[in-house]
């Protein structure tokens, strides 16, 4: 796990060997310990290198091991104490990436040698932790407590330039980086090393240090959404800057303890796997990502230069791809034109055309225009007389049936949708939808160019609004009906936002226009001149139904783009929510026309109203075979919905909050307004709660036994 070799006469050369990215679990700690100790009594040895298997020197602790009450094998504290303690000069050359305890193990190297493509950074607040086996209390002492703040706060990785600026790291290079180490170390043999002992050197001094703490306490706060780490990252970093390196230690590890097995670090870990298990996709055929070939692709058209079709010509030609930008209306065309260009900041190869016959030669297409099946449709029959065969055809749509797209094609099995969120060239998420005569093939194409694209891609059946937006309707339908029986949009997204969502269900409303689910509603035949008419306003299809939303369009309220909606804006396309009196108003004239008696709604009727009946559908979802399991639920809705990551996405949420109460809940809520068919727990739930509730990654077991074949 540490390979140890003696190189240059005198150098020992430690390499960690744990693929794919040398995580730090027991058997590597174990080895690097006895590796340090070798080094420590070899008479021959008068320096060390440090390095990484294969490119990579570390991607820190192994979160698999995070689960495991007491860790086996010696403590990463002790391993780098004893390395930080050596006599000998131990130099880290870090290649490829040194993350969280990676960095951590960098920082008790007396020196740190970085190859110019390297990154180094503490990702641990995105787990829900800090770096705590030193790196809280090592690195403000060698970069100074703003810059080091930051990059906890932060997470993010640091390039090699930027961190050797900050003095993070001693050399950048270009060249084999362990030989430049080598030769370093060597150069360094004998000299005193004190000062590159950062756990002896004081933190440099800042002025106005209250201040400045208080001001980061307060960012945070405002920012963290209810998040704990992020409060505790900032609480560690001033340990390092007022206590001596011994206390700020003790400090780290006594806020480490209220973490480390905390419920947000779970879900935040939980969070880590979800979104890399949907690279591992399967259909219900059985075929799978690692039996089905992908087929390259270097050229795509897009069709439709609205917001979606800019975004997913950005986010295209940032992975490469060449791209032609098909848009027939002219002035949009040339409208696209600029912002595309402003976007990709004069980078990457787009040309633009207003004829779909400039999509002859792709190698694939994704149709991103109006949401209209008609349109679509039309296009489909076009494309697939103007394209080569086997171009694949794919789809933005959000909701609308794949299959009916197919049919409209020569080779139905090229047909896949590719739900992007916007904006397209930023949101990760991206759903790909397989009707049921997509090839195995043809999905693997769209996973493997989402990869690509940096996306977090997950496969999903065909239905109405997929999996994301299949969930999203009872919720939005909850907070109307809330709406309706007394609460108010602000007493609604206060309650989500509490909660961790950047936005609450209104004001995200507003953000993304009130008249696209108009527009949808209208298609459902759910409102419209031809449909009110003679039926009673708060029912459809025997169920209950809230206008609210038809009522506020029929207004010309859209939300933000007309200057209001659930709220008031400044101006049209202003951006700050202000309550509305007109909206308090009109809701109580509806509320008197329709004989509602307003009541005192409490925030934990609203979080449970709303979210229990997103999880409801979740677990329908699952049983109906749309999504293959919980986890890629929860990489959808924390990806594509901005679902708090310390709370794991929607399934995860269910189980830590128990699986018995969301069914109780649920029963009770059910009990209350019988026409609301999305309150009735489905039956997986049910089972699942009869099972005795397992955790998480065993409901697949139930989920088996049950699933209907789509
Ligand atoms: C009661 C309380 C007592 C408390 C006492 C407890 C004592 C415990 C002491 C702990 C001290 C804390 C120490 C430290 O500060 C904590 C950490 O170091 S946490 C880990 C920090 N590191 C990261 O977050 C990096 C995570 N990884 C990545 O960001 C990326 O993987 C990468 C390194 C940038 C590489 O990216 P890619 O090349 O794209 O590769 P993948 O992401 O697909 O990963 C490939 C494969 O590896 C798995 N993996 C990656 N990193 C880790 C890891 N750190 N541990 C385990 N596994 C890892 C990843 O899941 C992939 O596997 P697959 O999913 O494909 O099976």
């Amino acid at each position: 796990m540490a390979q140890y070799r003696v190189v240059s006469g005198s150098v020992a050369l430690i390499t960690i060997q744990n693929p794919p990215v040398n995580a730090l679990r027991a058997a590597v700690r174990e080895g690097l310990f006895n590796a340090i100790k070798r080094a420590s009594s070899d008479p021959q040895v008068r320096s060390v290198v440090l390095s990484g298997h294969n490119g990579t020197f570390c991607g820190g602790a192994d979160i698999k091991e995070f689960g495991n009450v007491s860790l086996p094998g010696p403590h990463l504290v002790e391993v780098f104490q004893l390395m930080e303690d050596l006599v000998k000069p131990v130099v880290a050359a870090i290649e490829g990436f040194a993350l969280g305890g990676g960095l951590e193990l960098a920082l008790a190297c007396h020196y740190r040698i970085g190859h110019s493509k390297a990154r180094v950074g503490f990702p641990e607040v995105n787990l829900g932790l800090f770096p705590g086996a030193g790196g809280s209390q090592r690195l403000p002492r060698l970069v100074g407590v703003p810059a080091a703040l930051d990059i906890i706060i932060t997470g993010r990785h640091v390039a090699a330039g930027e961190a050797l600026k900050l003095g993070l790291l001693d050399k950048v290079i270009d060249q084999n980086t362990v030989d430049a180490a080598v030769t370093f170390a060597k150069s360094v043999e004998g000299k005193p090393l004190d000062n590159h002992r950062l756990g002896n050197r004081p933190c440099p001094p800042l002025e106005n240090m209250d201040a400045f703490f208080e001001e980061a306490m307060k960012r945070v706060h405002s920012r963290a959404r209810g998040a704990v780490a992020p409060i505790t990252c900032v609480q560690a970093v001033r340990g390092a800057a007022t206590l001596p390196f011994h206390k700020g230690m003790e400090l780290e590890k006594m806020l480490l303890g209220t973490l480390f097995n905390s419920a947000q670090a779970q879900a935040s870990q939980y969070c880590f796997f979800a979104e890399r298990a949907g690279a591992r996709w399967s259909m219900p055929s059985g075929a799978r990502w690692d039996t089905c070939k992908a087929k390259p692709i270097g050229t795509a058209a897009v069709i439709g230069l609205g917001t979606m079709g800019r975004g997913i010509t950005v986010a295209l030609a940032r992975a490469g791809l060449s791209v032609v930008a098909v848009e027939t209306q002219e002035h949009q065309l040339a409208e696209a034109q600029r912002a595309v260009s402003r976007m990709l900041k004069g980078g990457g190869r787009v040309s633009y055309s207003p004829d779909l016959q400039a999509a002859a030669e792709v190698d694939l297409v994704v149709e991103a225009v109006f949401e209209d099946m008609a349109i679509k449709e039309k296009i489909f029959k076009q494309l697939s007389e103007v394209c080569k065969p086997g171009t694949l055809l794919t789809t933005n749509t959000s909701t609308l049936d794949i299959d009916r797209l197919a049919s409209c094609t020569r080779d139905p099995q090229l047909v896949v949708g590719m739900h992007f969120f916007a904006p397209a060239h930023i949101m990760r998420l991206l759903e790909v939808v397989y009707g049921p005569r997509s090839s195995p093939e043809a999905v693997a194409t769209a996973m493997q160019l989402g990869k690509r694209m940096g996306k977090v891609s997950v496969a999903v059946g065909n239905c109405t609004g997929f999996v994301g937006n299949r969930m999203l309707k009872p919720y939005l339908e909850q907070a109307n009906f809330l709406l309706e029986e007394g609460a108010t949009p602000e007493l609604v997204d206060a309650a989500l936002e509490e909660f961790g969502f950047p936005m609450g269900v209104f004001k995200m409303s507003d953000l993304s226009g009130l008249d696209v689910g108009w527009r949808v509603r209208k298609e459902e035949g759910l409102t419209g001149p031809g449909v009110t008419a003679g039926q009673p306003m708060r029912i459809r299809h025997s169920r209950r139904y809230s206008p609210l939303g038809d009522l506020m369009c029929e207004e010309g309220r859209y939300g933000q783009k007309t200057g209001s909606g659930w709220y008031l804006y400044d101006k049209p396309g202003g951006r700050v929510a202000r309550s509305d009196p007109w909206l308090r108003n009109f809701l109580e004239q509806y509320r008197a026309r329709h004989g509602l008696v307003a009541r005192r709604i409490s925030q934990q009727e609203v979080l449970e109203r709303c979210l229990y009946a997103l999880i409801n559908e979740g677990f329908r979802v699952l049983e109906d075979g749309i999504a293959a399991s919980p986890q890629n639920i929860d990489a959808i809705y924390v990806f594509g919905y901005s679902w708090p990551k310390h709370r794991g996405g929607p399934m995860f949420y269910a189980s830590q909050v128990g699986l018995a109460r969301v069914l109780e809940g649920l029963n009770h809520y059910h009990q209350a307004h019988p026409d609301v068919p999305h309150l009735e727990p489905c039956s997986l739930l049910r089972r699942l709660v009869a099972s005795g509730s397992p955790p998480i990654d065993k409901w697949s077991e139930v989920v088996k036994g049950h699933r209907s074949q789509l």
